[in-house]
């Protein structure tokens, strides 16, 4: 979506270097991650998907006047969290999501919410999480209240949000934002930028007791000084795609769009 939602006016002041943003986006399967990312980069809602497809998109975005060239990660973890270490290191902020009709993807969340607290604490490194209790369109099924989604939150120290893939575009939009804000406060504080890095698949046999009694036995919390690491090149085990047009929703007929791998779109 090369600049179409973000693109900066002109005459609104000299162009600055943007802003660089990575986004991975957590739950579990079926939670809405994929919808969710596709809604934000296309404002369209998808209802077919292959949920084996891991990509990160790549979009350049205007938040607070500001331009940002965000990355976003739409990670196919299984039911738990596994093999991690592709998007601790890597992102500048999480969206943790669950669907507001499944107790078990909400209970997926806290896992993910935990990973990421145990991450920042071996890390020193707190990374900005943002809950998002996805599906609002289908409230009358819900298995999981907004009060239990604030006091997650609030457990967590995170923002929270109850959302819909396919309903609003601009309240999706909204939430992939704060994101932004939140990443770009904690940019802010640490100006260095964060190390693109994977570890060596190896893990860390004293990390495992900690990993394991939180269901997440196959992550491991690789720093720096504990383990061999490697620059990573571009986005690990990931395909970057940019997507070239998205007015196609203003637009009576609808335009060919450059398609995220895999998924079809309405
Ligand atoms: N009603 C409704 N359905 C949604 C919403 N978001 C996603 N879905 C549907 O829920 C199913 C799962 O959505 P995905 O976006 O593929 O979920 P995911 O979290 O990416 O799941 P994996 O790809 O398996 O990791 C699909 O059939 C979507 O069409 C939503 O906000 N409302």
């Amino acid at each position: 979506m090369s600049s179409v939602f973000g693109k900066p006016r002109a005459g609104s002041g000299p162009p600055s270097t943007p802003l660089e943003v990575n986004l991975a986006i957590l739950g579990r399967r079926g939670a809405g991650k994929s919808a969710l990312t596709v809604k934000f980069l296309t404002k369209r809602f998808i209802s077919e998907y292959d949920p084996n497809l891991e990509d990160t998109y790549s979009s350049e975005e205007t938040v607070d006047h500001q331009p940002v060239h965000l990355r976003v990660m739409d990670t196919a973890d299984l039911d738990t969290p596994r093999n991690c270490e592709r998007y601790l290191n890597w992102a500048h902020a999480f969206l943790v999501v669950y669907s507001v009709d499944s107790r078990q993807s909400f209970d997926s969340s806290s896992s993910y919410l935990e990973l990421l607290a145990l991450h920042a604490k071996e890390t020193q490194r707190s990374v900005p999480a943002l809950l998002l209790g996805n599906k609002l369109d289908m409230a009358q099924y819900r298995q999981v209240t907004k009060a239990e989604g604030v006091a997650l939150a609030g457990r967590f120290g995170c923002l929270f949000f109850e959302v819909s893939a396919c309903l609003d575009f601009e309240h999706v939009q909204h939430v992939f934002h704060e994101a932004v804000r939140e990443a770009r406060r904690e940019l802010e504080k640490s100006p260095l930028t964060r190390p693109l890095f994977i570890s060596e698949e190896r893990a860390l046999p004293h990390q495992a007791p900690l990993t394991a009694r939180h269901g997440l036995a196959s992550c491991t919390f690789n720093t720096l000084s504990t383990v061999s690491l490697k620059e990573m090149p571009t986005v690990a085990q990931a395909k970057l795609v940019t997507v070239k047009s998205s007015r196609a929703q203003s637009k009576r007929k609808a335009p060919t769009l450059t398609l995220l791998k895999g998924f079809k779109i309405f």
